[in-house]
């Protein structure tokens, strides 16, 4: 199964069923670096040892000055795509807050995707924000990055789908603060099914293997 290639205008374009769509290369370096920032805080909150009630007070205030300031702009329209060029020439849509893979989204790795002759392949190492076991990576999130991939394989060799069935083998624990390879590839289709595979690597070992069917969404014609 090769990966669909096809110029993006060619592809469904979102803009047509209602949804607004923001080019990757517009999202201003800063508002990157903001979404960096506060990925960061998510971290420096979720292990701070710091008690002094004074202190979180202040963290507590500024960081709700932030926000208010923030939510004096309106907020994008739920379902904004991103659209990215991908390496080789082909391009995706994605929603721009995706919890996985979203530019804006400070709770996402970001996990970010590209094809290759099998389907695709990213790699993200995971900080505490992601713990489940002590030092490991949750097993929903595992699901989480699984689920991700293997709908991109879908999306990019045959058309968008929701994730029908998801079964996910945790052969062994995924640690933290480790580059993970995810990988995934489309095994077979069978009219709007798409039948697909993927897996976690760790040191090139298997810890975490997929199996799904992707639905794909029926496009007017
Ligand atoms: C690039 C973007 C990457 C994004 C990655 C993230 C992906 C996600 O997280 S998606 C979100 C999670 N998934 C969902 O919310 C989906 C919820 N479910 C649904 O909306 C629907 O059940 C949906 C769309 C999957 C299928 O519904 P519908 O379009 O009506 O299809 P339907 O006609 O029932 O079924 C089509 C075929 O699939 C089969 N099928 C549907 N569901 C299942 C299932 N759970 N198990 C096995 N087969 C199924 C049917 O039997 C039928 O097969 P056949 O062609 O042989 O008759």
């Amino acid at each position: 199964m090769t990966v669909n290639t096809q110029p993006a205008t060619e592809r469904p374009d979102p803009r047509a069923f209602g949804l607004p769509v923001v080019e990757q290369d517009d999202i201003p370096a800063e508002l990157r670096a903001l979404v960096g920032r506060v990925h960061d805080l998510i971290g420096a909150v979720a292990n701070t040892t710091e008690t002094d009630p004074r202190t979180l007070a202040e963290a507590a205030a500024a960081v709700e000055g932030v926000t208010e300031r923030l939510g004096r702009a309106p907020r994008r329209q739920i379902g904004t795509m991103v659209r990215r060029d991908l390496p080789g020439g082909a391009s995706e849509f994605g929603t721009i807050s995706n919890i996985v893979a979203g530019d804006t989204n400070p709770a996402a790795p970001p996990l970010s995707l590209v094809p290759t002759a099998e389907g695709v392949r990213g790699e993200v190492t995971l900080d505490t924000v992601y713990q489940g076991p002590p030092g490991l990576v949750h097993g929903g999130w595992i699901a989480a990055l699984l689920d991700q991939a293997v709908g991109t394989a879908s999306s990019l060799a045959t058309s968008p789908g929701l994730t029908a069935r998801l079964e996910i083998d945790y052969r062994s624990p995924t640690p933290l603060f480790n580059p993970l390879e995810i990988t995934a590839e489309v095994e077979r289709t069978e009219r709007r099914k798409v039948y697909v595979n993927g897996r976690i690597r760790v040191n090139g070992e298997i810890t975490a293997q997929a199996r799904a069917l992707m639905v794909r969404v029926p496009f007017p014609e």
